[in-house]
């Protein structure tokens, strides 16, 4: 079954079968212990991500370096969300970059080899890590810049969209968008109301009931990016945004951010219980 999803993700079309397969019914998966994150001083790594914070600027850079694609395994999520609490709470960090190191792609979106074969309670607090990470990107106080430098597909999509801007990588063979209902599954509520309130209504049910994946031209156009760069520019456009950013006092910048996304945060924050159902 695992070579066989293997062979599917690489003929996208065929993930729509093998994804209705995929059960929680296995033997349960060790949780791995959290990894560093990141200090006040310079930069710190884990397993799958690396964070530089730079104390004079107030900027950190999160670098997801987890190969070959980037996908969000329980794993990853938990080290997301532990440097993200990390930085949240150091006051002196006002801003985060999210890159990618892998070459071609942002993020894959949930790891799907992660979802399969798996025990219901891993398959629970997986989900749960999901949602965290949407939580705490998306309520985080800090400006959030995604710098996309390759495709980013699903759940990878949601995490650009959690962020205050998306800067992509002008390139013609990179994609962006929530592709979900091609591979026969439905996005969560959540990853819908993240796409509404950021290219509107109607581009969404458009973009969700055909699984739209939007090359960074066509990203652009709906509103699903900012701005695009050359793939040589990414951070470093992105380094530079955050300066326009930074120079917006915090608390006003914060409470129109807050203002903006609470109604959607609480909607999840109300029916996490709820949203489990997807994994099942
Ligand atoms: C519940 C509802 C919400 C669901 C939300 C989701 O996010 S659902 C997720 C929906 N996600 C998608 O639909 C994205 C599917 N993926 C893609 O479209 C492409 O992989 C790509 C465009 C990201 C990169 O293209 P590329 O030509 O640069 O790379 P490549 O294609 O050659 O893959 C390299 C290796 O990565 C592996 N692998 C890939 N993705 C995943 C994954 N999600 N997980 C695990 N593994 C994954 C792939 O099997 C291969 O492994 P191998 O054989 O070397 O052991």
């Amino acid at each position: 079954m695992k070579m066989a999803l293997r062979a599917c993700l690489r003929t996208k079309p065929g993930l729509t079968g093998l994804l209705s397969q995929l059960s929680c019914s296995g033997h349960a998966a060790a949780r791995r212990a959290p990894a560093l994150v990141a200090q006040r001083s310079s930069s710190s790594t884990s397993q799958k991500i690396k964070v530089d914070f730079d104390q004079s600027s107030g900027v950190a850079v999160m670098h997801m370096q987890s190969p070959p694609v980037n996908s969000l395994s329980l794993e990853f999520l938990t080290d997301v969300c532990i440097a993200l609490e990390k930085l949240e709470m150091d006051k002196s960090c006002r801003g985060l970059v999210v890159t990618s190191s892998q070459p071609k792609v942002f993020s894959a979106g949930l790891d799907i080899l992660d979802m399969y074969g798996k025990s219901p309670e891993h398959c629970a607090e997986f989900w749960k890590a999901v949602q965290e990470m949407w939580l705490k990107f998306y309520g985080s106080n800090m400006i959030t810049i995604a710098a996309v430098n390759g495709s980013s597909p699903a759940g990878g999509c949601l995490l650009s969209m959690t962020c205050d801007y998306r800067i992509m990588a002008d390139n013609p063979r990179y994609s962006i968008g929530l592709n979900e209902t091609k591979l026969g599954i439905v996005a969560p509520f959540w990853f819908k109301d993240t796409m509404v309130n950021t290219v509107g209504h109607r581009a969404t049910e458009m973009a969700l009931q055909l699984g739209l994946l939007y090359s960074p031209a066509e990203a652009l156009k709906i509103g699903l990016v900012d701005q695009l760069v050359h793939e040589d520019q990414v951070l470093t456009t992105a380094t530079e945004t955050m300066t326009k950013w930074l120079a917006i006092p915090d608390h006003a910048r914060q409470l129109t951010k807050s203002m903006m996304r609470k109604p959607t945060i609480d909607k999840l924050a109300a029916n996490r219980e709820l949203t489990k159902s997807m994994m099942r």
